[in-house]
């Protein structure tokens, strides 16, 4: 059998490509895996166990060079005392005074060493070597202290003797290594070396605890051959752990994690709607009991699994399996168990661990290409109608467009129209106006007074009323030509006009106010002449026969009315009295200060 095959064997098994094993160790566990009696395999197997011995050796010294390496960049003492590539002499001469593992440690775990006895220099007389005796010891002493407390693997003083097991103390040194290294990453999750060093990373960011060994560890049996015991060290001293074993392990964890939150989260979920329930200490003990039990149930159910596989590939007499076959068995069984545990974990993640118990289900995957197949077609469905709904959106989009244009247009013609509208307003104002002016700014118009009851005899003065504004008034004492005489004003009505034919000629001025002209209108004649008659009217109870007065007022406010989206205007009443050529405020209440003020 290649040599290389064997190797590359074992390392698909415990995944440990840089790992030092010692010999005596590789032999436990070849007489494990390997236990016939076949003289022309043990010869081609004595031939392997040189030629490993060999390799071993050189990974050891490889290992060796690794540790002296890192400890030359922790500490700059230790690149003055120890080679880069030393051997196991010079490796166990620069470390026995204790220095550079303290000063290292230190670095690793301040103050994990709290008196360090300082001198660096080896020397080699007798007083000096009494003296690096006695650093040795304290120095040393310290560290194994400082290094046991931590849990770190450890090694004997007398390791660092001529003759001792310098492996221990790499182990040692790496194993720090490793765990600076996982503490500087931020010390989160599990780091593991080896089968017996623990370390889990603790919240609130207090310093790591450090555990003890697995569970599995305490399980082994004592009366368990000397065969496993062998074994265990194997994997002990089998190096750092690999990335594929950490991610397993914290697939565990996870798992683990999960499942405790899950019924803890089932558990509030139930309790849901009870008013004075507490979450307490003694449910999250009550609850993480439960947990470690079923995980408990879970690891010895599957152990006796596993133990039923190793018992089904071990060599019987009747088909004897050759080392190399049981290697390729167990890598085998690794792979299929690695790809089934990782799409298993991911599956979890995807439902959230919802569909737990589906996972075993031989459906499963039929199934789930039925809901992928169903919400394919749902997908596609919603695409069309996505594209649809696009079509109709721009569809609208573009209707709308051409609204807004057109109402932009009909806008600017509005606009154009308004400011047109507005000049012919103006224009129309102005002529108007002129009208006005033209008709005279100062009107006289004169009215005849029918007579009153009991006036009926009388002889009427006027004569004739002229369509010009003539009117001719007879004097009766008069004879001839001056018994007449003929009086011209803008117009003159009869007895028998109306109120509104009286306002008629008046109104157009109601309107000159609003655009800003003055004008005055006032009644003038003797005493009973029907001034107040004209201004008021004789009942102000019907709107026929208001007066002249009356009817500007309502006109004024309707026109007032009229433009008060242009125009505001603001509209005073005064009345006032003249009498006995004194002018008096008739709206003020106090009588004695009505007399008007007249600057
Ligand atoms: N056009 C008319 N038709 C019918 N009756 C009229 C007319 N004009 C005036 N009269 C009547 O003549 C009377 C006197 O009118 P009115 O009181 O208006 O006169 P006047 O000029 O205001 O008097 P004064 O200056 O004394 O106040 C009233 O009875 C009124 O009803």
């Amino acid at each position: 059998m290649p040599q290389e095959n064997i190797h590359n064997q074992s390392n698909s098994l415990f995944n440990t490509s840089s790992s030092v094993t010692p010999v005596k160790n590789l032999r436990g566990l070849k007489s494990l895996a390997y236990n016939s009696s076949n003289e022309a395999s043990y010869t081609e197997e004595m031939f392997n166990d040189r030629d490993l011995a060999q390799r071993k050796a050189e990974e050891a010294a490889a290992r060796r060079y690794q540790a002296a390496e890192w400890l030359r960049q922790m500490d700059s003492g230790a690149s003055e005392v120890l080679p880069k590539e030393p051997s196991e002499e010079e490796f166990r001469c620069g470390l026995r005074n204790g220095l550079i593992l303290c000063n290292v440690l230190n670095k690793v775990n301040p103050g994990a060493v709290h008196k360090v006895v300082m001198n660096s220099v080896v020397d080699m007389s007798s007083e000096g070597a009494a003296q690096s005796a006695i650093q040795y010891f304290e120095n040393m002493r310290n560290f194994l202290v400082a290094v046991g407390k931590m849990q770190l693997l450890t090694f004997e003083a007398s390791d660092l003797e001529k003759g001792g097991s310098s492996n221990k103390v790499v182990d040692c040194i790496l194993c720090l290594k490793g765990y600076y290294e996982w503490k500087e990453a931020g010390g989160i999750g599990v780091w593991k070396y080896g089968g017996t060093v623990r370390i889990t990373s603790c919240p609130k960011g207090s310093p790591s605890s450090f555990g003890g060994s697995d569970s599995a560890d305490e399980s082994v049996d004592d009366s368990e051959s000397s065969q496993f015991d062998q074994l265990l060290e194997f994997l002990h001293l089998s190096g750092e752990v690999s990335f594929e074993e950490s991610n397993a392990a914290n697939i565990l964890t996870f798992l683990f994690d999960r499942f405790g939150l899950g019924l803890l989260q089932a558990y509030l979920m139930e309790r849901n709607g009870v008013e004075d329930f507490h979450l307490n200490s003694m449910v999250i003990d009550a609850v993480l009991r439960k947990v470690v039990k079923n995980f408990s149930g879970l690891l010895v159910s599957q152990s006796n699994q596993l133990r039923l596989f190793l018992k089904k590939i071990l060599p019987d007499e009747c088909s004897p399996l050759s080392r190399s076959e049981v290697l390729e068995t167990i890598s085998n069984y690794l792979r299929h168990r690695t790809s089934l545990v990782s799409s298993d974990v991911s599956r979890y993640c995807i439902c959230g661990g919802k569909r737990e118990s589906s996972w075993h289900d031989n459906g499963f995957h039929a199934g789930n290409e039925e809901i992928v197949d169903v919400q394919q077609k749902e997908l596609e469905e919603l695409k069309i109608f996505c594209r649809e709904t696009k079509l109709d959106v721009q569809k609208y989009k573009s209707g709308w467009e051409e609204e807004f244009r057109r109402l932009v247009h009909h806008i600017k013609g509005l606009e154009v129209a308004s400011s047109s509208y507005h000049k012919v307003l103006e224009e129309n104002r102005l002529l108007y106006n002129q009208v006005q002016d033209l008709k005279g700014t100062i009107r006289v118009y004169c009215r005849v007074r029918p007579f009153l009851s009991g006036q009926s005899d009388v002889q009427s003065t006027v004569d004739y009323i002229g369509e010009n504004g003539d009117i001719m008034i007879v004097n009766p004492r008069k004879q001839g030509k001056d018994a007449r005489k003929i009086f011209t004003f803008n117009k003159v009505f009869g007895t028998k006009v109306t109120q509104q034919q009286i306002y008629v000629d008046t109104q157009p001025l109601v309107r000159s106010v609003l655009d800003g002209f003055n004008v005055c209108i006032f009644a003038y004649g003797q005493t009973g002449s029907g001034k107040t008659y004209t201004m008021s009217g004789p009942d102000l109870t019907t709107e026929e026969t208001w007066g002249v007065n009356y009817r500007a007022l309502r006109d004024l406010f309707s026109t007032t009315k009229a433009r008060r989206d242009m125009i505001e205007y603001e509209v005073g009443v005064q009345m006032i009295e003249i009498y006995n050529e004194q002018v008096r405020d008739l709206l003020v209440i106090d009588g004695a200060n009505r007399r008007y003020p007249l600057h």
